[in-house]
C-alpha cells in the first residue's frame, strides 16, 4: 500500500502500466469513505499488509535456455478451460465504483480474457444481466439465517446460467473495519443488492450481516448446499490444512485458501504463508485457488510454485473500474496477464505445469 500517494496528486493521468497505478487513479476518484471501505481490512490491518508483504519474500529462480518465448497460460480447472489461472474475487457493490457496477466487470474481463469472474451474494446488478456474456459467472453464496433467501438467489442464479458456487465460510458476521466504524460508513442511496428479495436495511453492511448471516453454521451446510443445487461448490476462506481436509470430507470441489482480503480475523497470516500447510493436506484431491494481495503478474507464479491452481484477485479489479470502468478493468487485467507471460518467458517457464516449487527461493534461504 505505500505506493498510494495522496489524492488529487496528479499521478495516474499517464497511461496505467502497473496496478498500483491504477490503484492512485482509483483513489483520486472515489469519496474517501467508499475508498476506506475498499481498501480497508479489520482491526490494526495486520493481515491486510502481509497478503501483499508475502510475495515480496519470495525470489524467483529462473531456468535459460528453455525456448519459453511464448508462454502458455492456459489452464482447465473445474472441467472448463481458462486462458488464464486468473478470475475475479467477489466483492460486494461493484456499484460503489461505478455506476454500470459488475456488468462493467463483466465486458471489461470478457475484453481480457475467458476467466471466471465470481460475483457476490451482494451484487449490485441482476445476476441475468451478467451471464452469457463471454466470461464464466460463479456465485459466491453467503448462508442467511432464513435459508429460504439463499435457497432462492441460488435458485436463480443457476437458472441465468451460473456455472459454480463460491461458500463464503470465514464471516459468521463481517470482521470489524475500523476505517468504516470511524467514518460512521454507511452505503450511498441506490447501491443495493440486486438479486436478494426482500428487506432494507441494508446500508451498513455490518449491521446488515449481524441480523441476516447464519453465524452458527457447522460442515453440514456443504451438504444442504447440495441438496438446494447440483453445481460445484467451492469453499472460500480456508486457513489451515486441517480445514482443507474437512472441507474436501464435506464435499468441496475446490478450495479457496482466503483471509478474506484481511477484512475478517486481523492477525491471522498472509494466505501465501499456509498456502504450502494447505497443499500438503489437500494432497491434489481438489483444485486451490488462493486470494489475497496478488498485485502482480509474478505473485500468480508465485502462487502457483506453493501449489495454487489459480488466484483470485479482489481491490485491483475495483480500482480498474472506478477509474475506467470496462476499460479500466480490462487495463488491470491484461496488465497481469502481460506480467504473467513476461515473467514465464523470462523465468524459463513454457507452460503451468512446468511450474513446480524449485522456482522459487525464499529470501534468507541459503
Ligand atoms: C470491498 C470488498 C468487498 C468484499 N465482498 C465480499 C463478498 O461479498 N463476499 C466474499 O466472499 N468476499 C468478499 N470480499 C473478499 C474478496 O472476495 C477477496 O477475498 C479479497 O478481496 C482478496 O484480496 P485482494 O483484495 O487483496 O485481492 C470483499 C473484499 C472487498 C475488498
Ligand atoms: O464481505 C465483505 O468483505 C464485505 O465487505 C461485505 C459488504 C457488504 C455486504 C456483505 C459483505
Amino acid at each position: 500500500m505505500a505506493a498510494i500517494g495522496p489524492r488529487g496528486d496528479g499521478a495516474g493521468e499517464a497511461a496505467p502500466l502497473t496496478l498500483a497505478d491504477y490503484a492512485r487513479s482509483a483513489r483520486a476518484r472515489l469519496a474517501p469513505a467508499v475508498w476506506d471501505f475498499l481498501e480497508g481490512g479489520a482491526g490494526e490491518e495486520r493481515t491486510l499488509a502481509a497478503n501483499t508483504e508475502a510475495f515480496d519474500r519470495y525470489w524467483l529462480r529462473p531456468s535459460v535456455l528453455r525456448g519459453a518465448s511464448r508462454p502458455d497460460t492456459a489452464t482447465e480447472i473445474l472441467g472448463r478451460r481458462w486462458d488464464a489461472p486468473l478470475a475475479v474475487a467477489p466483492v460486494a457493490y461493484h456499484t460503489l465504483a461505478h455506476p454500470a457496477g459488475e456488468a462493467a466487470t463483466v465486458r471489461g474481463t470478457a475484453a481480457a480474457a475467458a476467466v471466471p469472474v465470481v460475483i457476490s451474494t451482494f451484487a449490485s446488478r441482476a445476476v441475468e444481466d451478467l451471464t452469457g456474456r463471454g466470461v464464466p459467472v460463479w456465485l459466491q453464496v453467503y448462508c442467511l439465517r432464513d435459508r429460504a433467501v439463499t435457497r432462492g438467489l441460488v435458485e436463480r442464479a443457476e437458472r441465468a446460467g451460473v456455472e459454480a458456487l463460491v461458500l463464503t465460510v470465514d464471516a459468521p458476521h463481517l470482521g470489524r473495519r475500523l476505517r468504516d466504524v470511524r467514518n460512521g460508513f454507511r452505503l450511498p442511496a441506490g447501491v443495493v443488492p440486486a438479486n436478494l428479495t426482500g428487506g432494507d436495511g441494508f446500508a451498513d453492511p455490518s449491521v446488515h450481516a449481524r441480523e441476516e448471516f447464519d453465524p452458527d453454521l457447522d460442515w453440514t451446510v456443504l451438504a444442504w448446499l447440495r441438496s438446494v443445487s447440483p453445481l460445484p461448490i467451492v469453499v472460500k476462506g480456508v486457513l489451515t490444512g486441517a480445514d482443507a481436509v474437512l472441507a474436501i470430507e464435506a464435499g468441496a470441489d475446490a478450495v479457496v485458501v482466503s483471509n478474506h482480503g484481511g477484512r475478517q480475523l486481523d492477525g491471522v497470516p498472509a494466505t501465501l504463508d499456509v498456502l504450502p500447510e494447505i497443499a500438503e493436506a489437500a494432497a491434489g484431491r481438489v483444485p486451490l485457488l488462493l486470494d489475497g494481495g496478488v498485485r502482480r503478474g509474478r505473485d500468480v507464479l508465485t502462487a502457483l510454485a506453493l501449489g495454487a491452481r489459480a488466484v483470485l484477485v479482489g481491490r485491483p479489479v475495483l480500482h480498474g473500474l472506478a477509474a475506467g470502468g470496462p476499460d479500466g478493468v480490462t487495463g488491470v487485467l491484461r496488465i497481469l496477464l502481460d506480467e504473467l507471460t513476461d515473467a514465464m518467458s523470462l523465468a524459463g517457464v513454457r507452460a503451468l505445469a512446468d511450474i513446480t516449487p524449485d522456482l522459487l527461493r525464499r529470501s534468507g534461504d541459503r
